[in-house]
C-alpha cells in the first residue's frame, strides 16, 4: 500500500485528489492537510465523505508527513510547495506538486510570470514535467513532479503532434480558452461569485496568463525552437471543463486523413486521449469527472488554417488524475490505476 499525504486536502484540487484516490486500491490517504480547518473532520468540510472518511485536517508539517507517508501531493497556492521542499525531504518521500513551482524551468521567467520569489531553484532543474503521455519514462524516475497546468495539458495534448510532424507555422499558434469556475479554486473572490459568474461569459488574463509561458515551453520542447503564442483564457458558468480552440496556419498541403493519421500516431495507444472521429467535436460534457482528453482537428482550405480542439475535465486531467497518474509511474503502477473514471452525464 502505497501511504499518501495531501497538502491543501480542502481546496478543490485536493478534494479531487482525496475522491479519487479513495477509489485507488494500492493507496491508502494518511494526511488531509489543511491550512483553515485543522483538527476537524475532513467530512464536515466535504459532506460527500461522510461516513467515507473519519480522519481530521492535519497541518502541514512536511517532517512528520516525510516520516508518515510515501508520496506527498501538494494542492495548494502558487509558491507554498517550493517553501516546503527539501533535500531531506526528497530523500524520504516523493513529491507531486499541483501548483506551478516547478513547471518553468527558468526562473526568472517564473518569477517574471507569477510575481513571486522562488523558494528553492536548485529543484527546478531535477523536478520532470508530469504530463504523462509525453514525459512518461522520465517521470517513473523521477523523486518530484510538476504536474502540469489544467490549460496547458490540454492546450499541448490538442496541438503537439501536429508541431511535432511540422505540419504548422509555428509562429501562427493561437489558443482560445474556456474554463468552469472551479478552475479558480474554492477560495472567496469577487470575480468568482455567483452574480459575475451566471449568464456570463468574460476573457481574462489576456496577454499576461500565468500559463503563457508554460505552454510555450511544452510546445518550444516539442518543436526544438522556441515558439510564442497568443492564449486567451475565458471563464465560463460552468462548475467544471477546459474547451480549448486554437489555430494555426498550415506549413504544408495536408489532407484529412493525413492529419489523421499523424494525431492517432500519437495517441492510438494513450488510454487518456481519445482523438474524435471526423467532424465530431469535443465537447467538455463529455469527459466531466473522467481523466480523458477528448481532441480532434479540422482544417480550413479557405484560410489554410487548421482548428486543434481539446476538452476535459480541469479538475481530472487538469489535476487531481493526472496527478495520480504520475503517481502510478512514479510507484511502478499501472498507469490507469485509480482512473477508470467513466465520464458523467448528464
Ligand atoms: N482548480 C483547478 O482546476 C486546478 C488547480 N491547480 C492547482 O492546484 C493548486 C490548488 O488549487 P485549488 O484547489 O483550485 O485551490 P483552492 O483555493 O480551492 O485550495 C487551496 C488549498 O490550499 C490550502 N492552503 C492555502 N494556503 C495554504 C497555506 N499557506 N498552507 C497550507 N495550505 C494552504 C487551502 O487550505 P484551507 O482550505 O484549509 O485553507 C486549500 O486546501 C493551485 O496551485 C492550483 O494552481 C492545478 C490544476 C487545476
Ligand atoms: C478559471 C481559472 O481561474 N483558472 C485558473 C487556472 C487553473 C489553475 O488553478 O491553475 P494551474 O492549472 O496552473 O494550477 C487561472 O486562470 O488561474
Amino acid at each position: 500500500m502505497i501511504k499518501a499525504g495531501i497538502i491543501g486536502s480542502t481546496g478543490y484540487a485536493g478534494q479531487e485528489l482525496v475522491r479519487i484516490l479513495v477509489g485507488h486500491r494500492e493507496t491508502q490517504i494518511k494526511w488531509f492537510g489543511s491550512r483553515s480547518y485543522i483538527d476537524k473532520k475532513y467530512s464536515e468540510v466535504y459532506r460527500n465523505m461522510f461516513q467515507i472518511i473519519e480522519n481530521n485536517c492535519l497541518d502541514d508539517n512536511m517532517e512528520e508527513l516525510a516520516k508518515q507517508v510515501d508520496v506527498i501531493f501538494t494542492a495548494t497556492p502558487q509558491g507554498l510547495c517550493s517553501s516546503l521542499v527539501s533535500e531531506e525531504i526528497l530523500s524520504k518521500v516523493k513529491v507531486i506538486d499541483l501548483s506551478a513551482d516547478y513547471r518553468i524551468k527558468d526562473v526568472k521567467i517564473y518569477e517574471e510570470w507569477y510575481k513571486l520569489k522562488h523558494q528553492s531553484p536548485q529543484f527546478i532543474g531535477e523536478a520532470v514535467y508530469g504530463l504523462c503521455e509525453i514525459n512518461r519514462n522520465d517521470i517513473k524516475n523521477a523523486r518530484l513532479v510538476a504536474n502540469p497546468g489544467c490549460y496547458p495539458t490540454c492546450s499541448t495534448l490538442s496541438i503537439y503532434p501536429l508541431i511535432k510532424e511540422g505540419l504548422i507555422d509555428l509562429n501562427s499558434i493561437i489558443i482560445d480558452a474556456k474554463s468552469g469556475t472551479s478552475g479558480a479554486g474554492r477560495g472567496a473572490k469577487i470575480d468568482n461569485l455567483y452574480c459575475e459568474v451566471n449568464e456570463n461569459i468574460k476573457a481574462y488574463g489576456v496577454t499576461v496568463h500565468r500559463h503563457t509561458p508554460e505552454i510555450e515551453e511544452q510546445l518550444s520542447y516539442a518543436a526544438n525552437k522556441e515558439i510564442k503564442i497568443n492564449f486567451t483564457p475565458h471563464l465560463v458558468p460552468m462548475n467544471r471543463g477546459i474547451l480549448i480552440t486554437a489555430y494555426a496556419s498550415l506549413s504544408k498541403d495536408v489532407s484529412y486523413e493525413q492529419m489523421k493519421a499523424v494525431y492517432d500516431k500519437y495517441y492510438q495507444n494513450e488510454k487518456f486521449v481519445r482523438v474524435l472521429d471526423k467532424d465530431i467535436c469535443p465537447e467538455t460534457k463529455w469527459v466531466e469527472g473522467s481523466n480523458y482528453v477528448d481532441v480532434n482537428f479540422k482544417i480550413d482550405p479557405r484560410t489554410n488554417r487548421v482548428i486543434m480542439m481539446g476538452a476535459m475535465d480541469n479538475l481530472v486531467k487538469g489535476a487531481a488524475g493526472q496527478a495520480v497518474q504520475n503517481m502510478n509511474l512514479m510507484f511502478g503502477l499501472k498507469e490507469s490505476m485509480g482512473l477508470d473514471l467513466v465520464p458523467m452525464f448528464p
